[in-house]
């Protein structure tokens, strides 16, 4: 009990000494803490209030006292915030025209998961030249936000590296556990220490079960190693997030939209005991990955919900300024298209936005 400890060498020189298997850890670079770049970029009041009111409107939503449908609508990466600005500008009008029957809430996506490797977000390569400046990038990251959120534009984002996400969560509306790490219980632990809502995603292989569990586990209150905002290792005590959700996004290219999905999916969470409420992701397998086909998921899910299911209560969609996607070559970059999955274009996305409203009113 009493053994001593070794003394800790935090010098650069001995994060760079060699392994036992021969090869070197190439060494670290400090970051900001969390409370630092907050301090640099703080919300004033009336910022504050306003994301608290667009938390309490994607609550009321989830909690059917309101009974427009969340719309999560943005590019599938932000890697120019010039243009995601443009956007912003763009989805904030749009939000307008049809607020009396959709609630937009902006993707803005600074970390992706990989598959295996490639370019992993904003908040890590800002440069997008593999030189991995994260101090900048997650500067950018809450200074968009921040802008966006002054937009009026509740913001949405997923939440990858829990380290990460006391850089921003404040700013956020809404977030997502992606498919990839729904089954994590890290992941499970930092959704139920948010003040936002939380989406978990169905698995790749297209398997509910995971994400009903990190329901249940995020509904829970935890306590969990973290760090907190002043960079210090912490057991973090949490209260449980009541406001959390599936979302269906298909797997191994196979859709799980359809009715006959969201019906197993209602009864499922409900043989959980849990409240049925479903976001359709329109991307992703439910697309095939056809960026295209997101207008034809969203107007099945549409269909369903002006038949009755009330249970599908928004939609995700994938859509930047302009149609596809590109190779991401810094020097030849074209404006406003993705450089991850490929996404709708504005003009198609508006369009579809505004019909779907229109259905629903309709409806009334
Ligand atoms: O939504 C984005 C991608 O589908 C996800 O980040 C995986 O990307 P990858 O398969 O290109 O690595
Ligand atoms: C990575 C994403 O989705 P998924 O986790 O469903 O693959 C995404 O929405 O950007």
């Amino acid at each position: 009990m009493n053994a001593q400890l070794p003394m800790l060498d935090t010098s650069d020189k001995s994060r760079a000494d060699a392994g036992d298997h021969g090869r070197v850890d190439t060494g670290s670079r400090p970051l900001p803490t969390p409370a630092e770049l907050r301090s640099s970029l703080p919300l004033d009041t009336a910022l504050r209030s306003r994301i608290t009111a667009q938390r309490q409107a994607v609550r009321a939503i989830l909690d059917g006292r309101d009974d427009r449908m969340l719309v999560v609508v943005g590019p599938c990466s932000i890697h120019d915030p010039k243009a995601a600005l443009e956007y912003a500008e763009r989805l904030a009008a749009l939000a307008e025209r049809v607020g009396d029957r959709l609630l937009l809430v902006m993707r803005v996506y600074v970390e992706k998961p990989r598959t295996t490797v490639g370019w992993k977000g904003l908040a890590y390569d800002p440069h997008l030249d593999g030189s991995d400046d994260m101090a900048h990038g997650l500067a950018l990251s809450r200074q968009l936000m921040r802008d966006i959120a002054a937009l009026g534009l509740p913001v949405a984002t997923e939440l990858l590296q829990p380290l990460a996400a006391a850089y921003f969560d404040d700013l956020l509306a809404w977030a997502a556990i992606g498919a990839r790490t729904t089954e994590s219980q890290i992941h499970r632990e930092l959704a139920s220490g948010m003040e936002a809502a939380v989406g978990f995603k169905n698995g790749t292989d297209g398997g509910i079960e995971v994400a009903i569990a990190a329901i249940r586990a995020a509904m829970h209150a935890h306590r969990h190693l973290a760090i907190d905002h002043n960079g210090r290792p912490v057991m973090r005590e949490t209260h449980g997030n009541p406001h959390t959700h599936l979302v269906l996004r298909g797997g191994h290219d196979r859709p799980n939209h359809d009715a006959g999905s969201v019906r197993a999916s209602r009864k499922a969470l409900s043989d959980a005991g849990l409240a049925a409420r479903i976001m359709v992701d329109c991307s992703h397998a439910n697309s095939r990955k056809d960026h295209r086909r997101q207008a034809e998921v969203l107007l099945d899910v549409l269909a369903q919900r002006l038949a009755g299911d009330d249970s599908l209560v928004g939609v995700m969609i994938e859509c930047n300024l302009h149609e596809g996607k590109q190779p991401l070559n810094p020097t030849a970059l074209r404006y406003g298209v993705s450089i991850t999955d490929a996404c709708l274009g504005w003009e198609a996305t508006a369009d579809l936005l505004e019909r779907a409203a229109e259905r629903l009113r309709d409806r009334q």
